[in-house]
């Protein structure tokens, strides 16, 4: 089971995408943001960070970069792709994902252990949790507030395509002004998801708030292992 993980000039957490994927029994394997070659992998992260320094737009560069000339297909060709807090802007840009992600409403970075309510657990990301389970694991970003127009929010919410809610605090607020409380989504297909929040930072022992994030990475590697065992 190979998961590629892409660094662009600007990642941060693509060292504990990596060590995540090691960690849930998966392969690593590096994927370079100049090379449009996946290298036959299973699926792919697109990992945090500030790719290309978030200039003009978080992912708004990283969007042109060689590597997405050749992932862009083959997510639409069913290829699963995780993209994570920055992965997720990547996403969206690249317009593999609807909506857009742009500052938080209070305009301060945020650095919280974020609740979670998983609307979706049949992606390919997802399986191995349960619907309506709450996880736990830690939200860091400055634009991380998820918006878009009614028609296409309407189509995420009746197509069951929200899969991440933020748990709002007493006030009925959520940490960014994101719209539904979104904090990840998917698309028709269900093999591209994109959330804030990062799993990645909750699979180890000691650190982290849980090891909820494991199940992103457990999830995705069943479901390589029965699809190679049914094929
Ligand atoms: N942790 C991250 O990936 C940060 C994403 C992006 N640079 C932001 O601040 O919104």
């Amino acid at each position: 089971m190979r998961i590629g993980v892409v660094t662009f000039p600007g990642s941060l957490d693509d060292r504990d995408a990596a060590r995540a994927v090691r960690e849930c029994g998966g392969d690593a394997v590096p994927l370079w943001h100049g090379d449009a070659d996946l290298k036959g992998v299973d699926a792919v992260i697109l990992p945090g960070g500030f790719s290309y320094g978030d200039y003009l737009r978080c992912g708004a560069i990283a969007r042109f970069a060689p590597v997405m000339e050749a992932l862009v297909p083959a997510a639409q060709g069913g290829l699963p792709v995780l993209g994570i807090c920055n992965g997720f802007q990547v996403l969206t840009e690249s317009h593999l994902l609807p909506g857009a992600l742009i500052r938080n409403d209070h305009r301060k970075f945020n650095c919280v252990d974020q609740q979670l309510v998983v609307e979706n657990a049949s992606t390919a990301w997802t399986s191995d949790f349960e619907a309506g389970q709450q996880i736990t694991i830690v939200l860091k970003n400055g634009e991380g507030g998820f918006v878009a127009d009614e028609r296409t929010l309407d189509e995420l919410e009746g197509e069951g395509r929200v899969v991440f809610r933020y748990v709002p605090d007493a006030h009925g607020r959520n940490p960014n002004g994101s719209y539904h409380h979104i904090a990840g989504i998917t698309n028709e297909r269900g093999n591209v998801v994109g959330l804030m929040p990062h799993p990645e930072h909750a699979v180890e022992e000691g650190y982290g708030p849980s090891l909820d994030g494991r199940g992103f990475f457990t999830s995705i590697i069943k479901q390589t292992l029965e699809s190679a065992a049914t094929a």
